[in-house]
């Protein structure tokens, strides 16, 4: 596997076609293009990295698989009153289905249905309460207390974020806003500006590996079935318009987030995280998802056989 890594840094890292970073976003529009880290975290236990897999990047949406799974811990089978369960194929920004579908987003994973979610979860308790409990988990899941939030981010994101803010206000105009607006996105915002780095990331998405369990401590997270739906909603929803594209070209359940990484989860076998920070033209990593590709190609992982 070590091996397999280290290929991987030396050809598809050091690739000079590495797309755009997120500009939309200030302080992410000021990240070194030129970094590449991917680390393999085996359901024995084992852990396999290579590149820059100590370096802490922003894991923007990735962190909706976690909000998901606390909502769904929360509120159960009532999430999917707030939001659908069907790809988009639209951008991950999108406003145009929500009009036609009554404010309701067409799943967890696009902005819409992340501060859907997000106003879920809050319940009426402070930002400042929930997001606590989100990096509690995150930290419990990923067994290291370090993990924190990057409030720059936060703060360049909230600036900047007229569009999610305009999304916000448009599902509170069809009254599905339980929370102040601003509490809602504040918190979106926080959890999105998560940081942590290629092996943190990998390890929090074990539970996904071994049924809803982490197969090295054992400690169940979620149920089995939970498990088995988050990774179908991440292989069908987690790369937004590009998740057709990914599911043919890797095959495996994926969420990426627009700081470049991706968590991928081989079930039975790995998590694995890349970051690689330039985008493709949908806003999903572009070495990163070659690297996926070709980690999958060597090992046989591909839930498609
Ligand atoms: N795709 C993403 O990672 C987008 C998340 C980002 N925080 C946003 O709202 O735009």
């Amino acid at each position: 596997m070590q091996d397999i890594l280290d290929e991987i840094v030396a050809t598809i890292g050091a690739s000079k076609e590495r797309g755009k970073v997120a500009d939309y976003i200030p302080q992410l529009a000021c990240i070194d293009p030129n970094q590449f880290a991917i680390t393999v975290a085996l359901a024995d236990g084992r852990v396999f990295s290579s590149g820059h897999s100590d370096r802490l990047f922003s894991i923007q949406s990735i962190s909706k698989v976690f909000t998901l799974t606390i909502a769904l811990g929360k509120l159960g089978d009532a999430v999917w009153s707030r939001v659908g369960r069907e790809p988009s194929g639209d951008p991950f920004n999108s406003i145009v289905q929500l009009e036609h579908e009554n404010g309701k987003p067409r799943n967890p994973f696009i902005n819409a249905g992340a501060i859907a979610i997000a106003d879920a979860i809050l319940k009426g308790h402070q930002p400042k309460e929930t997001l606590g409990e989100i990096l509690q988990f995150v930290r419990f899941i990923a067994d290291d207390d370090s993990i924190g939030i990057d409030e720059k981010v936060a703060q360049s994101e909230l600036v900047t974020g007229d569009r999610n803010a305009s999304l916000a206000h448009f599902m509170a105009s069809f009254g599905r806003m339980k929370n102040p607006v601003d509490w809602v996105l504040g918190t979106y915002f926080h959890h999105c500006s998560i940081a942590m780095n290629t092996e943190q990331l990998a390890r929090s998405g074990l539970f996904l590996v071994d049924n809803g369990r982490n197969p090295v401590s054992g400690t169940r997270v979620v149920s089995a079935l939970r498990a088995r739906r988050i990774n179908s909603l991440m292989l069908m929803c987690g790369h937004y318009d590009g998740s057709g594209e990914f599911a043919f070209r890797v095959g495996l359940p994926g969420k990426s987030g627009v700081g470049g990484g991706i968590l991928a989860i081989a079930p039975g076998k790995a998590s694995i995280a890349v970051w690689s920070p330039g985008l493709d033209e949908v806003g999903n990593s572009k070495l990163g998802t070659e690297a996926l590709e070709k980690l999958v190609q060597h090992t046989g992982w591909s839930i498609f056989g």
